[in-house]
């Protein structure tokens, strides 16, 4: 008898890999953000990456970190998050998890929060050490949202094209 492949992807390794899939399609040059949502069935309802408005050229609006703040790509760029929320299948997401590149920022966490997502699972806390992600722990604590890093049992998941 042939047995079944032992190698299959778990499902927080397939969420995490569909959210890092979606970050490989922001043009940000300095940080691509993913998120997936996934319900309590383990469907995906909802996926996003951070990227400019619907109508606004990614060749016309700044990418830069710096200068003044209207020429920088902050004020301007919808965060993956509030995209995979925005892009999502269903209007309520009452339990569900959302798996993310990145911690999320004060404002994506009170999207999260009111779309009543209960867990979110991450890669990167990069930014733990501002008062975004602080205000964000805060806030998280305080709903009884859980929120845990994702640990990785192996480095790498490759895809070929050519079989
Ligand atoms: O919750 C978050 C926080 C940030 N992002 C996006 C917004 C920007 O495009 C980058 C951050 O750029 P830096 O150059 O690292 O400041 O990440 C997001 O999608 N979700
Ligand atoms: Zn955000």
């Amino acid at each position: 008898m042939v047995g079944k492949r032992t190698d299959y992807l778990s499902w927080d390794e397939y969420f995490m890999a569909v959210a890092l899939l979606s970050g490989l399609r922001s043009k940000d040059p300095n940080t691509q953000v993913g998120a997936c949502v996934a319900n309590s069935q383990n469907k995906i309802v909802g996926v996003g990456y951070n990227g400019f408005p619907w109508g606004c050229s990614d060749d016309e609006l700044p990418w830069s970190r710096e200068g003044n703040y209207l020429d920088t790509k902050y004020p301007y760029v919808c965060h993956a998050e509030l995209n995979a929320v925005l892009n999502s299948i269903s209007y309520d997401l009452r339990d569900c998890r959302i798996y993310v590149a990145l911690f999320p920022c004060n404002e994506c966490t009170k999207v999260i929060i009111q779309a009543g997502i209960r867990e979110i699972i991450y890669l990167s806390d990069k930014y733990a050490d501002t008062d975004s992600v602080r205000a964000s722990k805060i806030m998280l604590d305080k709903s009884n949202t859980s929120y845990r890093q994702f640990t990785p049992d192996r480095e790498s998941i490759l895809l070929h094209f050519s079989q």
